[in-house]
């Protein structure tokens, strides 16, 4: 069915406030965060009157011998899963680097210590710059002189107000191969973060959507180690057919971009599936937020929608921000390259396949 673009959908979006930026100084202070350690910068986190300097272990100076993880990678090594001090012998960058995110790790002359809040905004700020979650920490006193600081509760509270940022930025009309005219709009987050909409027919509640997490290797590249290239066409083939939206949201690799699952699939090459490989590397098995996507829908006057999905987090998810979600499968093809990848997210992560 083509239905060309619908004056309804420019309407929806007319109305909206042009610039939703955050002013909050504490924001501003943690957003800064995130780009210094994105760029390799180590940066001042501070804790009441405790002050640590943190820098990320990919990419970033080893400042040194003491190497906060997250709470998933600390649990991947045997021990209590919080975020965690491991202290390494000597100042060896490949031990450390190890320590980050090997899959066989002997800790025997490993300290170790809990991290607390530091430990916590430090792998939570690398998580955000998609970095792998390990900051080496040193003393303020040999920080550049420049270096930025915030507060850890700065940075523990950001990721949850990025979502606010969302706003759209540009719309046009794309005619897809799927055999629909579609209305194509891009918004974008405080940090860049990208989710665009394409959208068919008139919206209105009910319509089917499919939010979909970007997926490089599936989407583009047509791998075929999983689903997510067969999912994407086929919702987008209903959607052409039925009228709905499509959100392709920048969550790569269930969150932890695309350097990290490549990282993981190394992992998983040694045996391990996909939910430990992301566990391995200092990663919960999915870090997707549908905050941004929600508020999307928002945007687009959809508080209740048929969504194209098989997994029922991903509904819960959207469901606890406020969207009423009614789950419609979306199944793509098992292959013996897909099958094993297929098992897990059936058998792991509650996936109805
Ligand atoms: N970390 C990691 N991410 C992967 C892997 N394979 C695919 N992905 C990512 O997984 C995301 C797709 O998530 P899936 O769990 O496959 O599917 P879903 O979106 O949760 O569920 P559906 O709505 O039913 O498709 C995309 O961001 C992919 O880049 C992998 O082996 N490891």
């Amino acid at each position: 069915m083509d239905t060309g673009s619908p004056p309804t959908r420019t309407h929806m979006l007319s109305g909206l406030r042009p610039d939703l930026s955050v002013t909050d100084p504490a924001f501003i202070a943690a957003h800064r965060l995130v780009g210094e350690v994105g760029a390799g910068r180590p940066v001042i986190l501070r804790d009441g009157d405790k002050a640590v300097l943190a820098s990320p272990l990919d990419g970033g100076p080893i400042l040194s011998s003491d190497l906060a993880v997250s709470g998933p990678r600390a649990g991947y090594l045997g021990l209590a899963e919080t975020p965690t001090i491991l202290t390494a012998p000597a100042l060896d960058a490949a031990l450390l680097m190890r320590l980050a995110s090997a899959s066989d790790i002997d800790l025997g002359s490993i300290a170790v210590r809990e991290g607390g809040a530091v430990a916590h905004a430090a792998t939570e700020l690398a998580k955000l710059a998609e970095r792998l979650p390990a900051m080496t920490l040193g003393s303020v006193a040999d920080a550049p002189a420049d270096s930025l600081a915030a507060d850890v509760r700065e940075v523990l509270s950001f990721r949850r107000r990025l979502a606010e940022t969302v706003t759209p930025v540009a719309t046009a009309e794309v005619p897809l191969a799927a055999g629909a005219t579609a209305n194509v709009t891009a918004f974008r987050n405080a940090v860049g973060g990208c989710i665009s909409a394409v959208a068919v027919g008139k919206l209105s509640q009910g319509s089917l959507v499919r939010v979909h997490s970007s997926c490089v290797t599936g989407d583009i590249f047509g791998s075929l180690k999983c689903d997510c290239g067969a999912q994407l066409r086929l919702a987008l083939e209903r959607i052409a057919a039925d009228g709905g939206v499509l959100l392709y949201t920048a969550q790569e690799g269930r969150g932890i971009g695309l350097v990290n699952k490549l990282r993981a699939y190394s992992l998983q090459d040694r045996g391990l599936d996909t939910v430990d490989a992301n566990i391995a590397l200092g990663y919960h098995d999915d870090e997707r937020d549908y905050a941004a996507a929600a508020v999307v829908l928002g945007h687009l006057g959809l508080s209740d929608v048929r969504l194209l999905t098989n997994n029922p987090t991903k509904a819960a998810a959207l469901q606890a921000c406020g969207i009423t979600v009614t789950p419609v499968p979306l199944i793509g093809p098992v292959t013996p390259q897909n099958a094993n990848y297929l098992a897990t997210k059936r058998s792991r992560s509650g996936h109805r396949l």
